[in-house]
């Protein structure tokens, strides 16, 4: 999976193009030329099979009245260096759509229209038919797994990723959980993913290394999205989300640490 491409491919390409910010954004400030809008808060639900997974059936109308097919590639931003852009993507991932045909902006709609053309056209998406795919193999692990993993957290064998902040790792995070923020992956000029090398120098410094079962967990599934595709993208293979995050956690009585 290399989910992260440059402006420059969602140019000259025929991928379907999710904007993900709120209505008014999208028709007052603009968007990108024939992007289509699917608010980020039409895909979060407390109603569906995990975490904030929104249940298939809405999934797959919200992606039809798009007019995103099935088989589509499709390539998702917003206007916050990614993040939220990143949970559609993940989203879809872990309601079966094929991984190698899932993409993120690398950058947002700020670092785009520093080069790029944008609108605020109207878009009239054609019909089309969206399935989901319940039998796809997907990277979520749920309550009970995260908890029997805690010993191997703990030594060293598996590595737990919190994504928030250090106020926030401070305050109540999973024994031997690491800490790595979400925005530390991003460069604060261009919006997007900082060069390679200096993510796999932070990415080593914080032990998160691709030999490693990985499992992310923040609060609700958003912050992991992005740092699992940014680790995706480095080619780290084992790498799992916990979907329920430290809402369920903390609502199943899991154990905290606080420093
Ligand atoms: O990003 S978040 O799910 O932790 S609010």
């Amino acid at each position: 999976m290399q989910p992260f491409v440059p402006a420059s491919w969602v140019e000259g390409g025929d991928a379907a193009v999710v904007d993900v910010r709120d209505p008014w954004e999208y028709d007052s400030i603009g968007h990108l030329p024939g992007a289509v809008n699917v608010p980020f808060d039409s895909f979060r639900s407390d109603e569906g099979e995990a975490g904030k997974l929104p249940p298939r059936a809405e999934w797959e109308e919200l992606l039809s009245d798009a007019g995103i097919g099935t088989d589509e590639e499709i390539v998702a931003y917003d206007d916050t260096q990614g993040v939220f852009a990143a949970r559609f993507v993940v989203t879809a991932l872990l309601l079966g759509h094929d991984p190698e045909k899932l993409h993120l902006l690398d950058g947002d709609f700020s670092s785009w229209q520093r080069e790029y053309e944008t609108t605020t056209d109207g878009v009239d998406p054609d019909p089309a038919t969206y399935e989901s795919d319940p039998e796809a193999e997907t990277p979520l692990v749920d309550f009970e797994t995260v908890r029997e993993l805690l010993p191997a957290a703990e030594s060293g064998d598996v590595t737990l990723v919190d994504t928030r902040e250090d106020w926030e790792f401070a305050e109540g995070h999973l024994p031997g959980a690491v800490q790595l923020d979400w925005r530390e992956l991003v460069d604060e000029e261009r919006r997007g993913l900082r060069p390679e090398s200096e993510l796999r120098e932070l990415l080593e410094e914080r032990g998160i290394v691709p030999e490693s079962r990985t499992v992310l967990y923040c609060n609700t599934a958003r912050r992991v999205s992005h740092t699992y595709l940014v680790l995706r993208q480095l080619g780290y293979e084992q790498v799992e989300l916990y979907e329920g995050s430290l809402t369920e956690w903390e609502d199943r009585g899991g154990e905290l640490v606080t420093e």
